[in-house]
């Protein structure tokens, strides 16, 4: 009788490879990411933890598209993205990624419904509907979509923003401290918010946070120090996450 191994594979939103990036030069420079290779799975929302100055943000802008490694490669989906010339890029980042910023970076003139499908009206295209429909109402901002921002609380402004950074089907939603600005509350709706925008419609959330509580809402974390990956954690709890954040201030 023959046997058959069967591996299933989950297919990576985005990755990085062997990842190095070194600001500066000579005796000044710094080595912010220090061979990092790791794999953002699809349909899976990851935080990125780690202490201060770790390379997390390295780690994210790097893996988005939005700055350059000095060697490694880095991939949305099956492309790699020093392949592609600035448009090329540009159009990537329009098309397949989407951003949360910690400071919302709505359109004050702007209804909450043009802020939501903005990216796209600058696409010049209509994207699907029925998503950006079902997406109002993940969010919770149907009652709201005529306001301004000005008009809403920051946490309702930063679920404005999630729903911009999901509008257009994007491969991978990267999230640089969304809550930062947020109260606690807020903050956990907004969470809540991403987590559930991930097991609903099956896409992807990197997001970069301080903050154990942040990270527990996420399927796994992934730790850093010193530009190193240095551990992953499924299922995470805060008092887990906190736990492991200790242990780097032990002194070696
Ligand atoms: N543009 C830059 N020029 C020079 N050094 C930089 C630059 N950006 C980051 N660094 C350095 O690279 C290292 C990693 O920075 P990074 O911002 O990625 O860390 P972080 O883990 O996100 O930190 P924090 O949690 O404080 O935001 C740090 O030593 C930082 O000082």
């Amino acid at each position: 009788m023959t046997t058959t191994t069967v591996t299933t594979t989950v297919p990576t939103a985005a990755r990085v490879v062997d990842a190095v990036k070194v600001y500066g030069t000579g005796d000044t420079s710094v080595r912010a990411l220090d061979g990092v290779s790791v794999d953002f799975p699809v349909g899976r929302f990851t935080a990125i933890m780690g202490p201060s100055g770790s390379g997390k943000s390295t780690l994210m802008h790097c893996a988005a598209g939005l700055d350059t490694l000095t060697s490694g490669t880095a991939h949305i989906g099956d492309t790699e993205l020093s392949s592609l010339d600035d448009r090329r890029l540009t159009l990537l980042r329009r098309d397949r990624v989407g951003f949360v910023f910690q400071a919302f970076n709505l359109v004050p003139t702007l209804t909450v419904a043009e802020n939501i499908t903005l990216p796209l009206d600058l696409a010049g295209g209509k994207g699907d509907r029925e998503w950006i429909d079902a997406l109002i109402d993940v969010v919770g901002l149907r009652d709201r979509l005529h306001h301004r921002p000005g008009e809403l609380s920051g946490g309702q402004q930063q679920r404005v923003a999630v729903a911009r950074a999901f509008a257009g089907q994007p491969d991978v939603v990267f999230a640089d401290e969304p809550t930062g600005n947020l109260d606690s509350r807020s903050g956990e709706e907004v969470l809540g918010l991403l987590g559930r925008t991930v097991r609903q419609t099956s896409r992807t959330v990197v997001m970069v946070t301080h903050d154990p509580v942040a990270a527990a809402h996420a399927d796994e974390v992934v730790f850093l120090a010193d530009g190193r990956l240095v551990d992953r954690m499924a299922a995470p709890t805060a008092d887990k996450v906190l736990d492991r954040m200790k242990a780097f201030e032990v002194p070696s």
